[in-house]
Formats: structure tokens, C-alpha cells, sequence
């Protein structure tokens, strides 16, 4: 057993006091949301109902506008339905809505996951790339008269891109991260498919946000330690809760000696706590999410959130049922990994050592 456990109690320390008041605010806003919650749920007509409703949309915009303030005094963290034009909003909020609903299928689930780190690959990459742009020409079908050839023009991420090594957390972390790596492929002007490193790392479910053990299995991870020295490391994992996860593998691969140049964190759904805490703990890291959510349960579980990422992805994990790296692959089905067949050979290879 070669393991890494990082507990909440190390931690400590990375919160600033003005930190720790503006997540207490956000936490005691979410009390509200909770109360209403709560009175949708024990409403008996339907005029109660409809009171308890439209009191949870009132909670649900003061806390929004809260968190957009918050974040405006963030440089490192950035809220894509913060920043982008109004117009984009109602898009990224069909999607998180879609992602939060227990009745989304498994295979929408996926389908909606993809959605949305297309849109994020847009708002932290080719997005912000512009007003750099190259130029494609394209072979068509049609050939006649002659050979149609079509040009484009397309955002010039190359300069942005050609450091980056892709780092899973596994398990939640692996279809995002593939999905992320073939943004950057098809972006590039030479077909650029980027490393692979893959981090066991789980929380402890038994226990609870004051006590959370974040273990990395190193037994059950894959990486060069000496490629990671230096570089641009993308972590796109679905879920920031605690921030605990994140900072385990990066508080390791420091003590390893390994000076990433820059560490981009790509999420879903970021609580704020995660995200003051990952630009706190870990110098030169951007937080970067298509939705923030207010609070945490006790179970340290994102509120709203959309419960386990990881398990709505990849399925349960459990003990007796402890699937590998190669199989989590195959499960995801043989569309899939069409798709992603240049990303998939990579991770084999990180996986498989050759
Ligand atoms: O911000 P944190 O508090 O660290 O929580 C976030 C982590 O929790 C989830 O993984 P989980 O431990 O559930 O493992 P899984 O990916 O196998 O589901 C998620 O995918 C993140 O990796
Ligand atoms: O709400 C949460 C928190 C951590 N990991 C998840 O998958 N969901």
C-alpha cells in the first residue's frame, strides 16, 4: 500500500479571515434556500408551494449576486456565468440544471458533462486566445467542377497549449479531462495530444468535512514525475468541494521537488470554499468554473451540487467492485472511445508503460 493521505486538519491556515466570513455569509444565505427547500418539500396546496418557490428563486439571485461580488475581488478565480455576456447564461444554466437532476440518465449525464467542458475549453481557451486567430483550409466533398477547398479561421490557442500536461483525478476527472485534451487537439495546428498523468486520489466517504482523509494511491496512479517539472498542469475534474483533493496531489508533487509553471483548475461546479482555497493554497493557480455553488454539507458534498461526479460517471466504485484504469475505459462505451481514440492511446501508454 503506497499511499498519500492528506487530512483536514492540513488544511488549516490556507483561509484568510476575510475568507472564512465571506464563506459564513454564503453558508448562512444558503440556510434560506434551505428553509424554502424545505417548505416546498411539506407544502400542502399548491398556492403554499408556489409561495415556497418563489421565495427559493429570491434566495437563489441574493446569493448569486453575493457570490459575483465576491468573486470580482478574485483575480485567479473565474465563474463563467460571471463573465461571459448574458446572452451565454441561459445555456450554461440549462446545462448545470440538467446535470443536477436525479432523473438525467446516465447517458445524458455524459452527454451534458461534454457540453459543458466544450464550453469551458471555449472560456478558458479559444475565447481567450482571441484576437489571435490562424487560418484552416479545409478539403470538401464536393468536386465539381473541381476540388472544393473551404477556409476558416479559428482562435490561435498553440502558444497556450504547447506546455500544458493533462493530470486526471481520477475517477470523476477522466471523461472531462479526455474531452479537454481533444479541444486542445483539435485546436492546435499540429494535432497536439497531450500528456496524460493519472492521480488516484479519493475522499474518505465514511467520514465527514471535519475530519476528511484525501488519499492518493499511489499504487494506483501513473505519471513521470520528471515531465510534470516546469509545466502548464490542467486538472479538469467535475467537482470542487473542499479544495482537499486538488491540494494533496500539488502539496505531493512539490515535496517531490516539482515546480509546476502553472496549475489550471477547470470545474462544473466549484464551491466557493474550494475555490478561495485552491487560489490560496497553491501559488499560481487558476480556478476556472462554469457555475459556483454557495455551501457544503457536513458529508463536505456540494449544496445545491449534483451529488457524487464521480459515481454518476463512471458508476459505483466500491471496494469489491474496484474497477482499473483500463476498464473504466471500456465502460465508457466503444462510441466513446472512438471519438477520443487519440486521447485513449495515450492514456494507455501512460497506464500500460509503453
Ligand atoms: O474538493 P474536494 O473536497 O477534494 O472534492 C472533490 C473531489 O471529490 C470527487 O472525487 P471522489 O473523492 O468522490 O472520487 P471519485 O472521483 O472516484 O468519485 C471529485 O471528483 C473531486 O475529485
Ligand atoms: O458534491 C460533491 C463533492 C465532491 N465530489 C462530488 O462528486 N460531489
Amino acid at each position: 500500500m503506497n499511499k498519500i493521505v492528506l487530512h483536514a486538519t492540513d488544511l488549516d491556515g490556507y483561509l484568510r479571515d476575510s475568507d472564512k466570513e465571506k464563506i459564513a455569509r454564503a453558508d448562512s444565505m444558503y440556510e434560506t434556500s434551505l428553509a424554502c427547500c424545505k417548505a416546498i418539500e411539506t407544502a400542502s396546496t399548491p398556492a403554499e408551494k408556489e409561495k415556497a418557490e418563489a421565495a427559493l428563486v429570491e434566495s437563489a439571485a441574493q446569493i448569486g449576486k453575493f457570490l459575483k461580488h465576491v468573486c470580482s475581488e478574485e483575480p485567479n478565480i473565474h465563474v463563467y456565468s460571471f463573465e461571459t455576456p448574458r446572452e451565454q447564461h441561459g445555456g450554461a444554466s440549462r446545462i448545470i440544471a440538467k446535470l443536477r437532476d436525479p432523473r438525467t440518465s446516465h447517458e445524458e449525464f455524459l452527454y451534458f458533462i461534454q457540453r459543458a467542458y466544450e464550453l469551458m475549453f471555449a472560456h478558458v481557451y479559444s475565447d481567450a486566445a482571441l484576437p489571435r486567430k490562424r487560418s484552416i483550409i479545409t478539403k470538401t466533398p464536393v468536386t465539381f467542377p473541381i476540388r472544393n477547398y473551404a477556409v476558416h479561421r479559428i482562435p490561435d490557442v498553440d502558444e497556450m497549449i504547447k506546455n500544458t500536461v493533462m493530470c486526471v483525478m481520477l475517477r470523476g476527472a477522466l471523461l472531462p479531462s479526455i474531452i479537454i485534451s481533444k479541444e486542445i487537439q483539435e485546436y492546435s495546428s499540429d494535432d497536439h495530444v497531450t500528456p496524460f498523468a493519472l492521480f488516484r486520489i479519493k475522499r474518505d466517504d465514511s467520514k465527514s468535512e471535519k475530519n476528511m482523509d484525501y488519499i492518493l494511491d499511489l499504487d494506483r496512479s501513473f505519471f513521470n514525475l520528471e515531465k510534470l517539472d516546469g509545466k502548464d498542469l490542467i486538472f479538469a475534474d467535475p467537482m470542487n468541494a473542499t479544495g482537499g483533493s486538488l491540494v494533496t496531489i500539488v502539496t505531493y508533487l512539490k515535496k517531490q521537488g516539482i515546480h509546476p509553471k502553472s496549475i489550471t483548475f477547470i470545474n462544473v461546479i466549484s464551491a466557493l470554499k474550494g475555490s478561495l482555497r485552491i487560489v490560496r493554497a497553491i501559488e499560481d493557480a487558476s480556478v476556472h468554473t462554469l457555475w459556483m455553488d454557495p455551501s457544503l454539507n457536513d458529508q463536505a458534498y456540494i449544496l445545491p451540487g449534483l451529488g457524487d461526479a464521480g459515481d454518476r460517471l463512471n458508476g459505483a466504485d466500491t471496494s469489491v467492485n474496484s474497477r482499473n484504469m483500463i476498464q473504466l475505459m471500456a465502460d465508457y462505451g466503444s462510441g466513446i472511445i472512438n471519438l477520443y481514440r487519440a486521447q485513449v492511446k495515450e492514456i494507455e501508454q501512460t497506464v500500460l508503460g509503453y
